[in-house]
């Protein structure tokens, strides 16, 4: 039913922040973004360990705004590090939350989207869902080959935002989404740049702590034969390695902030250092997008720029003047991930859709 009205909660939690929103159906009513300095989520050993404290800090925005959780039809979070799975929308299950829990492929900020989207919806008794989820993988054949029998790569990337945006410019450019092909770049607290090739992510980094870019808090492919060493060393516990090269990687690990805006700010004052560090993240992104393009023989619609990174115009700038030769670059700053999470619930709530069920079996 297109004219009865739903109200939505959606809950992004990301490595750097917590973005929420409230929807009357398409439309929001509330948008809003808290961010997390890096030294207070480091204060926290796991991410399960943040929920009392994301969530709390979700229920007092929401008081803030006088949102009233009572009137709400469903709660969406943005789904993390579950198996593999095809895009969509799925109701959050038992079997979902275990895995969430766990961080069954790893440990990231989006693992607590479905758990607090549960939690808020149980004490309403009002349904939970999770859309486009990290985990949406779409690879082909080829690109999940790393070179090393036996590791594969895998898909763990801003599948969500991703695809949202890739569909709106196709939509801008007059051409279905799926007879499109765009290699998109989503620059967050991770970056991951991804080949959509006629409506499939066919290839991408794993933006988690897998290889690409380098990026606010992330280290991105690491010389492997000096990561080895380092491990057998003796001198790091299996987590500390981890932390550093996921939350204490990139800018954190060279300039201690995982916020561009501040090393903006270090560059202005004439730090050499935040120049060189912020230029070299630059460098690999447009690196990493060259080695995109060449998976579709340079045959790119376009080139899409996003997240949060997106907005720092002389980052933009130098990611352009190296890629731009390949494709238009269409830089979409920001990202469009709470209303995609509004647009998948209704179209479940609106049985346009049935939710899919996360299954281990
Ligand atoms: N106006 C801006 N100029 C440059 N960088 C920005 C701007 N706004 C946000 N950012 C940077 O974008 C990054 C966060 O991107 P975002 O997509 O919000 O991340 P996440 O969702 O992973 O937490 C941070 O490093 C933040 O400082
Ligand atoms: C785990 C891949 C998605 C990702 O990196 O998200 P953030 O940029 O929000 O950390």
């Amino acid at each position: 039913m297109q004219d009865q009205n739903y109200r939505i909660l959606v809950i992004n939690p990301g490595s750097t922040s917590t973005k929420i929103g409230i929807f009357d159906s398409e439309t929001a009513i509330l948008e809003k973004t808290i961010r997390h300095d890096s030294a207070v989520i480091d204060q926290f050993d796991k991410i399960i360990d943040q929920y009392q404290f994301r969530k709390k800090t979700i229920l007092e925005a929401l008081d803030e705004e006088g949102m009233n959780v009572s009137k709400l039809d469903a709660v969406c979070g943005r789904g993390g590090l579950l198996r593999p799975i095809e895009g969509g929308t799925y109701s959050v299950n038992d079997a979902m939350l275990k895995d969430l829990r766990q961080g069954y492929s790893g440990q990231h900020a989006s693992n607590l989207g479905g758990i607090i989207a549960y939690e808020i919806a149980q004490g309403l008794n009002i349904p939970s869902y999770i859309v486009d989820p990290v985990v949406v993988d779409e690879l082909s054949d080829t690109a999940r080959v790393s070179g090393f029998s036996l590791i594969e790569r895998k898909s763990i990337f801003h599948a969500l935002n991703q695809k949202a945006v890739a569909r709106r410019v196709a939509k801008e450019v007059g051409k279905p989404y799926n007879e499109s092909t765009f290699v998109v770049t989503h620059m967050g607290g991770g970056i991951t740049v991804g080949v959509h090739h006629n409506g499939r992510v066919i290839d991408v980094n794993n933006g988690l702590h897998g290889d690409g870019p380098f990026s606010p808090e992330r280290a991105g492919t690491v010389p492997a034969g000096d990561l080895v060493e380092l491990c057998f060393s003796g001198d790091y516990y299996r987590d500390e390695i981890m932390k550093m090269l996921v939350g204490q990687g990139g800018l954190v690990g060279y300039l201690g902030t995982n916020d561009a805006v501040k090393v903006e700010q270090m560059i202005q004052n004439g730090d050499a250092k935040a120049k060189q560090i912020y230029e070299a993240m630059a460098y690999q992104v447009a690196k990493e997008i060259g080695a995109a393009a060449a998976v579709v023989s340079g045959k790119a619609d376009a080139i899409i720029l996003t997240g949060g990174l997106a907005y720092g115009k002389e980052f933009v700038g130098l990611i352009s003047k190296r890629v731009d030769w390949i494709a238009d670059v269409i830089v979409q700053p920001g990202e469009n991930e709470l209303q995609a999470l509004a647009e998948g619930a209704l179209r479940v709530l609106r049985k346009e859709e049935s939710a899919k069920i996360y299954s281990v079996n």
